[in-house]
């Protein structure tokens, strides 16, 4: 059975849904100052890294846990939303099926009390 990894490209499709997701991420005003002090490129490591993780390809993730990394952020259900509809889109753009779009979203939505109100 493949992964849901696998049915996203592998490690190169991963990468490119990072790269469209903080692209549409950083034009939306409510999300972009959140990351007005971090290094892009880190980020995108960082994410490509953890997405690899929850969608059960290799894990390689070395960055901090996520109740730590957003500490301090008062990130509420709005930007929460906001994030997950980015995300969406770009799976939709790399050509994800709709069965693997919901998968992958359902995978976020179970780290929302871990990211919002810390
Ligand atoms: C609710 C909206 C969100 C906002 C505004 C947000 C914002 C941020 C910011 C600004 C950073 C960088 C922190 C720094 O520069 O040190 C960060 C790190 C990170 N976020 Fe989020 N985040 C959100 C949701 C999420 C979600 C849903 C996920 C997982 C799918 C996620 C995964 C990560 C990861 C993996 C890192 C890197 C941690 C590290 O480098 O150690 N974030 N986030």
């Amino acid at each position: 059975m493949s992964t849901l990894f696998d049915k996203l490209g592998g490690q190169q499709g991963i990468e490119q849904l990072v790269d469209d997701f903080y692209k549409r991420v950083m034009a939306d005003s409510t999300l972009n100052h959140f990351f007005a002090h971090t290094d892009m490129d880190k980020q995108r490591r960082h994410q490509a890294a953890f997405f690899s993780l929850i969608f059960d390809g290799p894990k390689q993730y070395t960055g901090r846990q996520m109740e730590v990394t957003h500490t301090g952020m008062n990130l509420q259900e709005p930007h929460f939303e906001a994030i997950v509809k980015h995300f969406r889109e770009s799976l939709a753009l790399g050509g994800a099926s709709s069965d693997d779009i919901n998968a992958a979203v359902d995978r976020v939505a179970t780290l929302k009390g871990s990211i919002l109100n810390k």
